[in-house]
């Protein structure tokens, strides 16, 4: 687990809130006071129930949307409208259907560095389909492929401009479970290799906890916001195979369900005035933690000795 000293987050996330009918005040907005940083090279995965305005966030994160209050500023800029500083998957793909994979991938390297050699733009862009395991279907055109391996297309060409932020909506939401096991695997590698900073929807917990260094939980909407900061203690070295038998795992895991389950609703507790809690950070929590020192508790060994066959 990298811990991050600096002061000045890569991606900043200040009082952001949504609002479809601004001028409408029988018409909630989606999400307000939403805060949250993003350090550089961090895996960030953000959790709620469906409606509560995730994709929202991620589209403003790609500016491809607005927000109606705050703001994101991204490496001291605010951001304003799409760049390729800013990679975007969604969970359909989105190949051009007339190129190869191969082409489809070197249409993003070229668009981002326009006087690369065309030489330069095959290798850079077969590397990163090497790296999703798919340098001998380089060839094939998108109906040729499976769906599982055009949404690793699609990954590859997001990793391959380069992105300063990868920004995932659900990219493994329409795979069946086998093939998203092996996907998630193969993005663990290339982000422990690459260090690409990351911003996630996901609906699986343990999704979340395999690739996320911080799982950002959202209460419901109207008016949703980010209710807590999950830290994912694990060591970063996880494997979807070892990762259950980690003492951390559950506790993390109980503690993302139970959010989910029980605690998504707003709180009406919150007595801070308005303004303050435009700026209010949501608490951050390190629940593997708390299990670690239980385990290493005196009294709970005694019990597992006492226990033990
Ligand atoms: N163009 C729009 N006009 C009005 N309301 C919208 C518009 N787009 C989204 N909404 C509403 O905003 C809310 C948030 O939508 P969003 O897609 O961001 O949620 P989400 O958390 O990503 O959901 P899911 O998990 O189902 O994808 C929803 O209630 C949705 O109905």
């Amino acid at each position: 687990m990298t811990v991050h000293h600096d002061l000045n987050p890569f991606l900043q996330v200040e009082g952001l809130s949504k609002t479809y009918q601004p001028g409408n005040a029988a018409v909630p907005p989606v999400f307000e006071h939403v805060n949250f940083d993003i350090h550089q090279g961090e895996f960030v995965c953000i959790i709620g129930h469906s409606g509560c305005g995730k994709s929202t966030i991620l589209n403003i994160l790609a500016g491809l949307d607005d927000a109606t209050e705050g703001y994101a500023i991204m490496n001291g800029k605010q951001v304003v409208g799409p760049s390729l500083e800013r990679g975007v998957v969604f969970q359909s793909h989105a190949l051009l259907p007339w190129l190869s994979a191969l082409n489809n991938v070197e249409f993003g390297v070229r668009s981002r560095w326009p006087k690369k050699k065309p030489d330069e733009v095959t290798a850079h862009a077969m590397h990163y389909l090497d790296m999703v395991g798919l340098g001998k279907a380089a060839h094939k055109k998108p109906h040729e492929l499976s769906g599982g391996m055009k949404q690793r297309v699609g990954i590859a060409r997001a990793f391959a401009i380069e992105p300063q932020m990868l920004l995932l909506d659900e990219p493994f939401g329409a795979l069946d479970a086998l093939t998203r096991g092996t996907i998630q695997d193969e993005l663990l590698q290339i982000v422990q290799a690459t260090r690409q900073t990351v911003f996630m929807i996901t609906h699986d917990v343990d999704e979340a906890i395999l690739l996320a260094d911080k799982v950002l939980l959202m209460s419901h909407g109207p008016r949703a916001r980010i209710a807590e900061i999950v830290e994912i203690t694990l060591p970063r070295n996880r494997t979807r195979a070892s990762i259950h038998h980690d003492p951390q795992y559950y506790a993390i895991r109980n503690h993302l369900v139970d959010f989910l389950v029980n605690r998504a609703s707003p709180s009406v507790t919150n007595h801070a005035s308005d303004v303050q809690q435009r700026h209010q950070q949501p608490p951050v929590v390190r629940p593997g933690l708390a299990a670690l020192k239980s385990e290493t508790n005196p009294a709970n060994i005694h019990i597992l000795q006492r226990s033990a066959p």
